[in-house]
């Protein structure tokens, strides 16, 4: 009959298994799977791999840097009200996300500095105008801009590694549109992503300019027709959800799943303006962790 190992033994082989799985084989099942690491937990630091582009976006033409500037904010700048919409993705509203100072304030610096928007497959830009027509303008990062900047980050946690993209303002004027289409671009483990879009409203002095989301649902409670448009007769407005363009307001989503990977639920469409200007502010959100062994 076959004897049980004795107790010492069992204590040396665990001695040597111990570092071989923390050593050996925990590091390489993350190497395997990166799937199973969050880019919300910490351990995010391990995920990008040692050949992606380093610092490639972190330079301040795209992102908001930290750079000390000191800047104050209006006492009731965070007074904004949520509504939760999505669990998967999260989807959230922002009500009263801007005061009407704020946006006028916005609307009135960018109408300098307007130029067409711009399509981009990641390498090229050009002009489109089947896929988007507005006019877009970059804003300076004045003190609306950095309270915006500081209200984004805070919404979401003082996530690490979440960089606020510079903010553009986005203007439509009759046909004006943006078609279908996704913010994110699946670039994260090759560098990083846009983790979140918040998508607030200027200026909505227009009829038409809806959001559209056609792979969400219409949530129950009819409170939220005062977001969302819960009649209308054209058919194509009753795929998924529509937002009404509403001033100050904003929509809040998260574009990645925990693994990096876009949420294809988040495809959204600026539909047409009939009548009138709309003007849009995009608050994206860039995920980019450092390369491993490089803390923030
Ligand atoms: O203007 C809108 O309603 C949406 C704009 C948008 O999706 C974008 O600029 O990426
Ligand atoms: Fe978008």
């Amino acid at each position: 009959m076959a004897s049980l190992p004795k107790l010492s033994t069992v204590v040396s082989w665990l001695l040597y298994l111990v570092p071989i799985y923390l050593f050996i084989l925990d590091p390489l099942m993350r190497q395997i799977f990166p799937g199973s690491v969050s880019i919300y937990s910490d351990d995010a630091d391990d995920l990008l791999p040692d050949d992606a582009p380093s610092g490639l976006n972190l330079n301040d033409s795209f992102i908001c840097l930290e750079d000390g500037v000191p800047f104050s904010c209006p006492d009731a700048a965070d007074g904004y009200r949520v509504h939760l919409l999505s669990r998967e993705p999260l989807v959230m509203y922002l009500e009263n996300f801007l005061s009407d100072a704020e946006a006028d304030h916005l609307v009135n610096v960018s109408v300098d500095k307007y130029a067409p928007s711009i399509v981009t497959d990641g390498k090229t830009e050009r002009l489109d105008s089947s896929i988007r027509l507005s006019d877009r303008a970059l804003l300076d990062r004045d003190d609306t801009v950095r309270c915006l900047e500081d209200r984004a980050r805070a919404f979401q946690g003082w996530r690490p590694h979440l960089y606020i993209e510079r903010m553009w303002a986005q203007r439509y004027n009759a046909s004006g549109h943006y078609r279908h289409h996704y913010d994110w671009s699946g670039s994260w483990a090759r560098g990083g992503d846009r983790v979140s879009t918040f998508m607030v409203y200027l200026g909505a002095d227009c009829t038409g300019g809806g959001t559209n989301f056609p792979r969400l649902s219409m949530p129950r409670g009819k409170q939220w027709c005062r977001f969302l448009e819960c009649e209308g007769d054209d058919a194509e407005k009753k795929q998924g959800i529509t937002f009404k363009p509403i001033k100050g307001n904003a929509i809040f989503w998260e574009n990645l799943r925990p693994d990096g990977s876009g949420y294809p639920e988040t495809w959204h469409a600026a539909y047409p303006v009939t009548s009138g200007t709309k003007v849009g502010l995009n608050i994206w959100s860039w995920y980019q962790p450092p390369r491993r062994g490089r803390k923030a």
